[in-house]
């Protein structure tokens, strides 16, 4: 079996590229080719010989005399994939469905839940291709296709594992995944995996997807695949295939309404698992039956307190691997969200339709590595999953129906272990759900009371959590909504009544102090007052749910408004609530689950485009990023900058108008006009950096000044105590000659110098101004001040004396 990867680029498929270069080389290369050319044909006339000989058995096939999987007419290749997964004895549905499936007839099989009906129809579908000697330039010769993302990838990974040793490619086609990628490879696969949507898309988009090659389609959970959901969906998918083709149906809960199989156009079928009676009836009542080995009981509570139990199911069971089915994705993720936060001390999982597909994936293969754990799921779950030693499968909110219950109980108690259910039904599902069940499972499920002493309540902790983190309080409301617009839209209205729900005491169950608005269910509930109020016109009011008690203001003083029934023109057709409800489940099982709004139809209205928006507001004439500065006599100021605008637009003003006219850019003009304006943004800048600059040296050079005024001061000071303290110990040195007359000369030339210096520094500061860069002032030389101490003069007169 083949996954399709991408190869190298040049690669042809079947060959490496040789490293060998040599004369040895290349002989060696003519070897092996010559080798496997033999070793090919010898194959081929294996293959043809096994070929024959096997169908010359299949007319033969005995379900009865069929003990072991290698009493089937299988290839070796099959056979040695079933020893290897340690697969030796096929189970019920298996030895019934294989034999008339590989005799090339339609079937249609039901079986309990877990009971092997995936092998029983990929070996048939294996077999097929072996014996037409499928090859990969072949294109697409069988079709599988499964309502959910999860059950194929289930599918998919089943068929790597007995075809391992075929040849045949296989491609997995769900939603979620790359497009692009599947759209390339589709036309190589041999059998494609698919969910009806994605397969719908490829068909419709895809140029390269050729389904004329198709000989065998498969529909697993053919209910499901078959019901209003995914009916539009699998009409069109039928009509693309070729009518010779052979067709199997498997399914727990198998329909067998003569509307669907007419659908499928099913030649003389061979029906495995079905009864007689039920054989091609009219009806679309399904064959049902659970796993022996599983224990089914109910609960019944207000659904307020379904929280509380949950909390403490969970802390009862944590050394147990569980599944708790919940109507709807937001509920899902609302419960594992606080579940996370509330830390009941085992692992917590969520599986549900408006997950990333990869994430989706990542889960349920947590889910089948670990032994305890808790997932909270949706339907998506529901159907088919393979999930390994779960105990306990928690049906939180009440199925749609007994199939869902069959296949959400199926779950547990898989392939011959144990395994337990429970069903949480509130007070008002009690009757008629129990007694679908008692009526088509013709079984009787134990009604269990829960024990008060082992319920703890988590909701003090749930309304902290819900304070502190606003997200989650979102999370709470969107969960609220959804489960009670999944209530509103079921079709069994006898069975799910939102009416009956205490829906302020739900929303505190939630955590949430504050009871969401229910937009939905009002009118719903409006229409149902009036009606009782037309029925009891002289009989007391009757009385109204808790949660409208601020709503219904209008009813509540009859004498002070009095409101007249108007007949209302309702737009568009009325809602179809089944149809809308079964597109919800399709979408929300094989799409991203979004779900479907309960909107009524609307008379198409005008259409607002973006040229008319325009259009308005260039009417109003409104000016745009205007901006009036006031002074503090409020007095409007001119605004600079605008007034260079309208000085720079004023000059090309005749031209723009024309242009406006005639109601266009010109985008040279444009282009001149926002040069202008960016010179004179340049021009202000650079005057403003000028400016800055300018006060900065203003404020160094009054500071250097300071600084030399203050030095001179200390010089000064400091010369003076310098004299003072000589004359102390001074002698009397007046008969020396004057010093300042004998260097005369030199301090005037140091002084000459200085002078020089000051000049040059000057001239410095006056090319500073032109030089924006450099803000540092030169700072100015200090004067050479002579000093005369007692030994200068000493030396002076040692000099004087000498010459
Ligand atoms: N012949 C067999 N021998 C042993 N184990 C088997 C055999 N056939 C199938 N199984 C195992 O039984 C388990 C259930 O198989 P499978 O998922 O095909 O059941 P199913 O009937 O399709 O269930 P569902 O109705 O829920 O879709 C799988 O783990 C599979 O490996």
């Amino acid at each position: 079996m083949q996954k399709h990867k991408p190869k190298a680029a040049g690669q042809k498929p079947g060959l490496r590229p040789s490293k060998q270069v040599g004369k040895v080389g290349k002989q060696q290369q003519k070897f092996k080719q010559k080798r496997s050319k033999e070793f090919a044909i010898s194959k081929l006339a294996v293959t043809d010989a096994e070929i024959e000989e096997l169908r010359a058995k299949y007319d033969s096939i005995d379900a009865s005399s069929i003990k072991t999987f290698s009493d089937f007419p299988f290839s070796q290749k099959t056979k040695r994939a079933l020893t290897e997964c340690k697969y030796t004895t096929p189970t019920e549905v298996q030895r019934q469905s294989i034999g008339p499936a590989l005799q090339g007839k339609d079937v249609l099989g039901a079986a309990i839940t877990g009971s092997g009906k995936t092998l029983a129809f990929l070996l048939p579908v294996l077999e097929h291709l072996y014996m037409q000697k499928w090859s990969r330039s072949d294109g697409v010769g069988a079709i599988i296709i499964s309502p959910t993302r999860e059950l194929a990838y289930q599918i998919f990974e089943t068929l790597k594992k007995v075809g391992k040793h075929h040849d045949f490619s296989a491609g997995l086609i769900i939603g979620g995944k790359n497009l692009k990628f599947e759209r390339t490879r589709m036309d190589q696969c041999n059998i494609l995996i698919c969910t009806p949507g994605r397969l719908l898309q490829h068909m419709d988009e895809n140029p390269l997807f050729n389904t004329t090659t198709m000989e065998l389609l498969v529909l697993d959970e053919a209910d499901r695949c078959l019901d209003m959901g995914f009916e539009k969906a699998l009409n069109s998918i039928l009509e693309n295939f070729p009518p010779q083709r052979q067709t199997l149906l498997f399914s727990a809960t198998q329909t067998n309404s003569l509307e669907d199989l007419a659908r499928l156009n099913l030649k003389e079928p061979v029906y495995v698992g079905y009864e007689q009676t039920s054989k091609a009836s009219t009806s679309s009542k399904a064959l049902l039956a659970l796993p022996e080995l599983l224990q089914q009981s109910y609960v019944v509570l207000p659904l307020e307190e379904k929280i509380t139990m949950l909390w403490s199911f969970i802390k009862n069971h944590l050394k147990q691997k569980i599944i708790v089915f919940v109507a709807s994705c937001k509920q899902a993720k609302y419960l594992y969200e606080i579940f996370c936060k509330l830390r009941p001390g085992v692992g917590l999982l969520a599986l549900y339709g408006t997950l990333h597909q990869d994430r989706r994936i990542a889960i349920y293969e947590d889910f089948l590595r670990k032994s305890h754990v808790v997932m909270f799921a949706t339907d998506v779950a529901s159907r088919g999953l393979d999930f390994p030693a779960v105990n306990w499968v928690l049906q939180l909110d009440c199925p749609e129906d007994v199939a869902q219950y069959i296949h959400r109980a199926g779950r547990s108690a898989r392939n011959k272990t144990r395994g337990e259910c429970l069903l949480v039904l509130t007070p008002s599902e009690e009757k008629h759900m129990i007694e679908a069940l008692q009526e088509q499972l013709q079984l009787e499920i134990r009604n269990v009371q829960i024990d008060p002493k082992k319920l703890f309540s988590p909701r003090v902790k749930i309304e902290a959590f819900l304070a502190q983190f606003p997200e989650l309080r979102a999370s709470a409301q969107r969960a609220f909504l959804s489960y009670l617009k999944s209530v509103f839209l079921m079709r069994n209205k006898r069975l799910f009544d939102v009416n009956s729900l205490n829906l302020d005491a739900y929303a505190q169950s939630l955590g949430l102090a504050v009871t969401p608005r229910v937009p939905f269910i009002r009118p719903l509930w409006l229409q149902k007052k009036q009606e009782q109020q037309l029925q009891q016109k002289n009989q007391s009011k009757p009385g109204q749910p808790a949660n409208f008690a601020d709503e219904s203001d209008a009813d509540g003083d009859d004498d002070f408004i009095k409101i007249k029934r108007r007949d209302h023109d309702v737009e568009g057709a009325p809602v179809d609530l089944a149809a809308l409800d079964a597109t919800r489940r399709a979408s929300e099982e094989e799409t991203d689950g979004e779900q479907v709004p309960l909107v009524v139809p609307k008379r198409e209205a005008k259409l607002v485009t973006k040229a008319a928006l325009a259009k308005k507001a260039l009417k109003k004439q409104l000016q745009v990023n205007s901006k009036l500065k006031f002074d503090e006599q409020g007095e409007t100021l001119a605004d600079e900058r605008n007034q260079m605008k309208a000085l720079l637009t004023t000059n090309k003003g005749n031209n723009r108008r024309q242009q406006d006219d005639d109601g266009g850019i010109n985008l040279l003009l444009s282009k001149a006009l926002l040069n202008e304006e960016d010179q004179y943004d340049k021009q202000r800048f650079r005057e403003l950096v000028k400016k800055r600059h300018k006060l900065q040296r203003e404020k160094l050079r009054k500071k250097a000044e300071e600084q030399q005024s203050d030095d001179e001061d200390e010089a000064e000071e400091e010369h003076d105590q310098a004299v003072d303290s000589d004359s102390e110990n001074s002698v009397d040195l007046s008969w020396l000659p004057d010093p300042d007359k004998i260097y005369n000369k030199k301090q005037s030339g140091v002084e000459q110098q200085q002078s020089a210096d000051e000049s040059q520094s000057g001239e410095d500061d006056d090319s500073d101004d032109e030089d924006d860069t450099d803000d540092q002032p030169v700072p100015k030389k200090p004067r050479i001040t002579q000093r005369l101490t007692l030994l200068d003069t000493e030396a002076i007169a040692a000099n004087l004396l000498a010459s």
